[in-house]
C-alpha cells in the first residue's frame, strides 16, 4: 500500500526539454500501483518492525508501513525511524549562526536548496522537500526537490542511505519533521552517513600534480626555489629548537663532556681582553660565552665517544641570548710586509704604527732634499733633439693639400672591381657593312582581339622549325587541360600565366625567326583596349606591322568598330609605312573569296584615309591555325581563286627600313633585366638610331646616368656591335638599376636627348581634339600634359596651314599644337609621340624641331 497521501513523486528531467518547460513542469504525478511483491515485502516488513518495536511503542499498522515505503522495505532503517519519531518531541535548538568565514561550500550550497526552498513556499503554502538518495561511497548530493501544492505538509526532510552504504548504520536515521523556517544546514547535513564514518575509515583524497615539480627536470624553477626556502626557514627553526632543548638540557647535566663539545661548536666567544679565540682552544676558561645561533649549526652527535673526556666548565647566561661580533679572521702581517715595516705581529701593534714607521727611502743622503733631477732635459730628450737638429725643415704645407692628398691616396686605395673593359674602337658602319648579314626586319602584329594574333604567329614559327612537335604537343595538352585546347598555338607567344588563363595577350612578346633572306623580330601585341599603352610600345619598335583581320562572319565588322582600326591609326602615327594585312580565320568562311574582296575593299579604304599607301598594303588570305597559307601554300579547293603569295613570301618579300646607323645612338629601353650572376644588370631594346659597341659609355635619360657596355648578345649570341633597327641586349656595369625604366631613351653622353618640358608637334587627330588634358605617350614613356594651344590646322598631303588658331580639331585632320608636359621627357625633333584621353586615342603627332 502507497503511503497515504500516494504521493510517489519524482522529479522528471528531460533535459532536452529543460528550457521548454517552467519550473512547475518538471513535476510530474505518477500513480504508483504496488506489485505482489511489494505486498509481501510490506506484510513481512510489518511484522518484523512491529516485533522489533514491541510492545514499548504503540504503533499503528499505516505508521509501520509508511517507514516501510519510505525505506524501502529497510526493516532496521524503518524500525529505528518509527523509534524516533514516536519518540516525544525534543526542544529544537537554535540553528547557530555561523560564520560567513567558516561556512563550508556545502552549507553554501544547502543555503541555496533552503533559498529555493523558502522561493517555492511562497508559491505553495506547504511544500513537500526530500532528498532522497546520498551515496555514501562518493558522497554526492542527488536532491529532488518536490513540491505538492496540494499538500500541506510541513517540512520533511528524508534521508536514505543507498544500498551501498549498508555497513555503515546511521546512528540516527531521522525522518525530521520542521517547520520550514526552522531548517537549517545542520539538520540537513546531521543524519548524511559521512558523518558517521570512524576516522580510520576516513579515505583521503591525494590529489597528483599533473605536472613534475619544478627542478632539472621539467616545471618552473620558481616553485623549487620557494619550497627550498620554506625548507631552509624549517630547518633552521628546528635547529633553534634544537639549540634550546640542548640548553636546556645542558644545564641539567653540565658534566657531559660531549654535550659540552656540540655546545662548543655553538659558542662564540668574543675576544676581550687579548684573550683570543687560540687561548680558548687551548682549554682555558671561557669567561663570557656568547651564543651565535645563525653562525653554527648543531653539529651532529658523533656515534663514537670521544677518546678523552674534556672537563670544561661552560657557564650558561642566565640572561637572554645575544649575538656576539663576528671574530676577527684577519690574518697577521705576511713576512715580506714584517720585514718592510718592521711591524709587530699582533693587530694592536699595527693599529698603533703610524706613517712614522714608514721610511722614505735615500733621505738619509746628503744633498737629497736639494735635488732637482727634472730641471735638466733627460739623456733621451737630449739624443731626440740632436737628431731632429740634423733632419732637413720640412716645407710647410697647407691643411687642404695635405686633405687632397689624403682623398687622393684613399682614392688610389679603391679596389676597381670590374676589371678595365677595353675598347675594340670598331668602325661599327665599316663592320657592318662588311659583315654581309642577313637583312634584319621588326614587325608588329596588331589587331582586335581575340582576331588570331598570336595563334597566327605560333603557327608561323611552328611551320618554320623554330619550335618543335614536343614543344606544341605539350602546350596542347596544357591547354587541353584548362579547356582551352584551341590556344596551344596562341601559348607559343603567350606565355605568362595570366595570358594563358585569361586566353589574352597582356604585352608585347618577341620572338625570332629567320627566312632566306631576312631575320625577323616578331613583336606580338595585346588586341585588348585595355592594352593600347603597351601596343605603343611595340609599335615604336617596329619596321612594318601585320594587321590580323578575323574574316568569319560579323568579326571584321566588330574588329572594325574596335581595335582594328585604331591599332592601324596607330601605328601609322608612329611612323609605321607598311602594312600587310592577314586576312585570318578563312578555314570559317570556307575560303570564301566574296569575303576575303568584301575585307580587302573595306580595309583599302580605311587605311588610305589614314596616311597608308596603297602599294604598301599588301592582303594574305590564311587560316592560323590550320596553317593554310602561312608557311605553305592553302591546298583547299574552295581557296583555288587564290594564287598569290603565302605570309612568309609576303613579309620576306617587304623592303627593309632605312637604318640611322650614322646617327648618334638612340635605344629605347624594352625590358630591364636584373640579377644575372656573370651580367648583373643588363638592358634589351630598339637601336633607333645610331651604333652601340663593347665598352662604350651610354647615357640614360631622363636620371641622366651614365653606364658602360660589359657586352652585348643579339638573339643570344654575343655580339662586338649592334646597329639600328636591331633589338641587342646590353650587359651594363657602372649603374644602379634604379635608374633604368622600361621606355627611358639609352644615348651617346656626347650627343644626348634632351629633357623637355613643352613642345609643338604635328599631329593626326582621331577624335575631336581641343585644348584640353591628355596622357602623353612616347613609347613605353608616358606624362600627364595639356594641349594649350592650336596653332593651325594643316592640309594633309604638304602640311600646309589651312586655317590659323582653330577653335577644334575635327577627327582626320591634321593639326600643329603646343603641347605642355606635367613633368620632363627626353623628346626630340622626330619623336613619334601618342596622345590619349580617358582610355583612347584622340591623336597621335610628331615632334617639331
Ligand atoms: N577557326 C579558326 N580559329 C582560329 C584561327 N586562328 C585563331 N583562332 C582561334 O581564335 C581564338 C583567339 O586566338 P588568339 O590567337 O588568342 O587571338 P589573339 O588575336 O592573339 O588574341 P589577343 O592577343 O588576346 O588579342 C583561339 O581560340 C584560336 O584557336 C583560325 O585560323 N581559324
Amino acid at each position: 500500500m502507497p503511503p497515504k497521501s500516494g504521493h510517489q513523486r519524482a522529479k522528471n528531467i528531460d533535459y532536452d526539454e529543460d528550457d521548454i518547460y517552467g519550473d512547475d513542469d518538471y513535476y510530474e504525478e505518477d500513480g504508483y500501483e504496488m506489485t505482489d511483491q511489494d505486498r509481501e515485502q510490506m506484510r513481512i516488513g510489518t511484522i518484523k518492525v512491529k516485533e522489533a518495536l514491541g510492545s514499548s511503542l504503540m504503533v499503528s499498522d499505516a505508521q509501520v508501513q509508511d517507514a516501510l515505503w519510505d525505506n524501502y522495505y529497510d526493516v532496521g532503517k524503518s524500525v529505528a525511524d518509527l523509534k524516533k519519531k514516536l519518540k516525544p518531541a525534543q526542544p529544537k535548538l537554535a540553528p547557530k549562526a555561523q560564520p560567513p568565514r567558516t561556512s563550508s561550500r556545502f552549507d553554501q550550497a544547502a543555503n541555496a536548496v533552503k533559498l529555493d526552498i523558502k522561493g517555492k513556499q511562497t508559491q505553495s503554502h506547504s511544500p513537500l522537500f526530500m532528498v532522497q538518495e546520498l551515496s555514501c561511497t562518493a558522497p554526492i548530493l542527488a536532491s529532488s526537490v518536490l513540491s505538492h501544492q496540494d499538500d500541506p505538509m510541513p517540512l520533511q526532510l528524508r534521508t536514505n542511505a543507498s544500498k551501498g552504504c549498508a555497513d555503515y548504520p546511521l546512528s540516527s536515521p531521522v525522518t525530521m519533521t520542521h517547520h520550514y523556517d526552522s531548517f537549517s544546514v545542520k539538520d540537513f547535513f546531521c543524519d548524511t552517513p559521512w558523518c558517521n564514518v570512524p576516522p580510520h575509515r576516513v579515505g583521503r583524497i591525494l590529489v597528483e600534480p599533473c605536472f613534475p615539480k619544478g627542478g632539472l627536470l621539467g616545471g618552473s624553477s620558481k616553485t623549487s626555489k620557494l619550497a627550498a626556502l620554506a625548507a631552509a626557514r624549517k630547518k633552521k627553526q628546528e635547529e633553534e629548537k634544537a639549540m634550546a632543548a640542548s640548553l636546556n638540557k645542558l644545564s641539567e647535566t653540565q658534566t657531559e663532556a660531549d654535550a659540552a663539545v656540540a655546545l662548543l661548536d655553538r659558542l662564540s666567544v668574543k675576544e676581550k681582553d687579548g684573550v683570543s679565540n687560540a687561548g680558548l682552544r687551548g682549554g682555558g676558561e671561557i669567561s663570557e660565552p656568547r651564543l651565535s645561533l645563525s653562525r653554527y649549526p648543531i653539529r651532529k652527535k658523533s656515534s663514537t665517544p670521544p677518546p678523552v673526556p674534556i672537563e670544561l666548565k661552560v657557564e650558561i647566561p642566565s640572561e637572554p641570548l645575544k649575538v656576539v661580533e663576528t671574530p676577527t679572521l684577519r690574518t697577521g702581517p705576511s713576512a715580506f710586509a714584517s720585514v718592510l715595516c718592521g711591524i709587530g705581529s699582533t693587530t694592536s701593534e699595527r693599529r698603533t704604527i703610524g706613517p712614522s714607521r714608514f721610511p722614505i727611502p735615500y733621505t738619509n743622503f746628503p744633498g737629497f732634499a736639494n735635488a732637482k733631477p727634472f730641471a735638466k732635459p733627460s739623456p733621451d730628450d737630449v739624443v731626440i733633439r740632436a737628431q731632429a737638429k740634423g733632419a732637413k725643415p720640412k716645407p710647410a704645407q697647407s691643411k687642404k693639400a695635405n686633405e687632397e692628398k689624403l682623398a687622393q691616396s684613399i682614392d688610389k686605395l679603391a679596389m676597381d672591381e670590374s676589371p678595365k673593359l677595353k675598347s675594340k674602337n670598331l668602325n661599327v658602319m665599316e663592320e657592318f657593312e662588311r659583315s654581309g648579314m642577313k637583312r634584319m626586319a621588326n614587325f608588329i602584329v596588331i589587331g582586335h582581339v581575340d582576331h588570331g594574333k598570336s595563334t597566327l604567329m605560333g603557327r608561323l614559327l611552328y611551320d618554320l622549325k623554330v619550335i618543335d612537335q614536343r614543344s606544341v604537343d605539350k602546350l596542347r595538352k596544357e591547354a587541353e587541360t584548362i579547356g582551352k585546347s584551341s590556344f596551344a598555338l596562341a601559348w607559343v607567344m603567350d606565355q605568362t600565366s595570366e595570358e594563358r588563363s585569361r586566353g589574352i595577350t597582356v604585352d608585347i612578346a618577341t620572338n625570332h625567326f629567320e627566312t632566306d633572306k631576312t631575320r625577323f623580330t616578331i613583336l606580338d601585341a595585346p588586341g585588348h583596349k585595355d592594352f593600347i599603352p603597351n601596343m605603343i610600345a611595340g609599335a615604336s619598335q617596329a619596321d612594318f606591322a601585320i594587321l590580323v583581320i578575323d574574316a568569319s562572319t560579323n568579326s571584321f565588322e566588330s574588329g572594325l568598330k574596335g581595335q582594328t582600326k585604331e591599332h592601324a591609326l596607330l601605328v601609322r602615327s608612329m611612323g609605321v609605312q607598311r602594312l600587310v594585312v592577314a586576312v585570318n580565320k578563312m578555314d570559317t568562311v570556307s575560303w570564301s573569296h566574296d569575303r576575303f574582296e568584301e575585307i580587302s575593299q573595306q580595309m583599302t579604304a580605311f587605311l588610305t584615309t589614314a596616311n597608308f599607301s596603297e602599294k604598301s598594303i599588301t592582303f594574305i588570305p590564311c587560316a592560323g591555325l590550320t596553317g593554310e597559307n602561312v608557311a605553305q601554300k592553302v591546298e583547299d579547293t574552295n581557296a583555288s581563286w587564290y594564287t598569290g603569295k603565302t605570309l612568309i613570301e609576303a613579309l620576306d618579300s617587304s623592303e627593309p627600313a632605312k637604318r640611322n646607323i650614322g646617327k648618334p645612338l638612340r635605344l629605347t629601353i624594352g625590358d630591364v633585366f636584373r640579377g644575372g650572376i656573370t651580367n648583373p644588370l643588363s638592358i634589351s631594346g630598339r637601336i633607333d638610331a645610331g651604333a652601340v659597341q663593347i665598352a662604350d659609355s651610354i647615357l640614360a635619360m631622363p636620371s641622366n646616368e651614365t653606364a658602360t657596355v660589359k657586352a652585348i648578345e643579339i638573339e643570344n649570341e654575343p655580339v662586338d656591335w649592334a646597329v639600328a633597327g636591331q633589338i641587342p641586349t646590353l650587359h651594363l656595369t657602372d649603374i644602379d638599376p634604379i635608374h633604368l625604366r622600361l621606355g627611358d631613351i639609352v644615348c651617346d653622353p656626347n650627343d644626348p636627348v634632351k629633357l623637355i618640358k613643352s613642345f609643338s608637334c604635328k599631329i593626326l587627330a582621331f577624335e575631336h581634339v581641343m585644348p584640353m588634358s591628355v596622357d602623353v605617350f612616347r613609347g613605353r614613356l608616358q606624362a600627364e600634359g595639356k594641349i594649350k594651344e592650336l596653332v593651325a590646322v594643316l592640309g594633309k598631303g604638304k602640311g600646309e596651314v589651312v586655317k590659323k588658331k582653330p577653335k577644334i580639331i575635327k577627327p582626320a585632320e591634321a593639326a600643329r599644337v603646343v603641347i605642355e608636359l606635367s613633368r620632363e621627357l627626353p623628346l626630340e625633333a622626330g619623336v613619334r609621340v601618342v596622345l590619349r584621353e580617358g582610355g583612347s586615342t584622340v591623336a597621335a603627332g610628331l615632334i617639331e624641331e
